[in-house]
């Protein structure tokens, strides 16, 4: 699905990402862990070919940038991120944001079948959002938004699916509720490919088979998330000592007590 071999990225006076060697297959579900700064929004913009690589190759869905049109590309590739809710047109009801998805488009300029009506409904009733598809998008919550654009994202079939920091803004319960859907869709038979990006450990799904862990725009590990996730990496990882915690197949993250005085 995805295949990055010594990618790197250089700006003028810095090295975004450097010789990044990643590799996702199918049947395979990623998080992309990484705290700010890391170059996980760089490394999206890659996959979705927004940004070449300065040095190395990228290959996506079997097309090896500089050699295809882009734009085909990025029809099978749902990229759900708070700068796509931006743009959406804030008083358009959620049907038509979600059935706009089939042509991955802002407003809704094509002509819609009732087969593309019947699915658009398949998917709010999927991502439990079916009872608000006549209501102005403007008046969601963060949370209802959320699941909206993913519905969203689905219309077009994606193969690939990034969900970059859905859970930003979220309360608790809400974070939990996206997290439980999204497990629900990583679990389907003919689900997309998921990458998901996020800030926090604690969001990682036992559905992620695979974690990359991104630091300083290098891949500090990468791997089965059950290999890869133990304290004596995560200290690594943070330069500080933490703690994990293991409960129903999560990681729960603490800094350790000494660390916490130093901070
Ligand atoms: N075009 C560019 N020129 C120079 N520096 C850049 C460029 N693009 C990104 N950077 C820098 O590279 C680093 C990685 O940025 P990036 O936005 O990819 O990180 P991130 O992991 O997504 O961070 P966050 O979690 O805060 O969103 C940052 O220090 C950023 O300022």
């Amino acid at each position: 699905m995805i295949q990055a071999e010594n990618v790197s990225y250089k700006r003028v006076n810095k090295d975004v990402l450097k010789n990044i060697s990643w590799q996702v297959k199918e049947g395979e579900h990623w998080c992309l862990v990484g705290l700010n700064g890391a170059g996980k929004s760089t490394l999206l913009n890659m996959v979705n070919g927004y940004i070449w690589p300065t040095e190395g190759s990228m290959t996506v869905l079997n097309q090896t940038f500089g050699q295809v049109d882009l734009r085909n590309l990025r029809q099978s590739i749902g990229w759900v991120s708070s700068s796509l809710q931006q743009q959406l047109h804030d008083n358009e009801i959620v049907e038509n944001i979600v059935l706009s998805g089939k042509f991955a488009t802002i407003g809704l300029y094509d002509d819609i079948e009732d087969r593309d009506r019947e699915k658009a409904y398949e998917l709010m009733d999927e991502l439990h959002c079916h009872h608000l598809a006549k209501r102005s998008y403007d008046t969601l919550s963060q949370g209802e938004k959320q699941r909206v654009i993913i519905a969203r994202a689905l219309m077009a079939n994606p193969k690939l699916l990034i969900l970059d920091e859905p859970c930003t803004g979220l309360d608790i319960l809400a974070r939990e509720t996206l997290l439980s859907i999204i497990e629900e869709l990583a679990e389907k038979q003919d689900a997309p490919t998921l990458i998901y990006v996020t800030h926090h450990v604690e969001e990682i799904l036992p559905c992620f088979t695979h974690t990359l862990l991104l630091k300083n725009g290098t891949v500090f590990d990468s791997g089965r998330t059950e290999e890869l996730m133990n304290a004596e990496s995560l200290s690594a990882f943070y330069e500080r000592p933490v703690h994990l915690d293991k409960q129903d197949e999560r990681l729960y993250l603490r800094l350790a007590q000494s660390t916490k005085n130093s901070l």
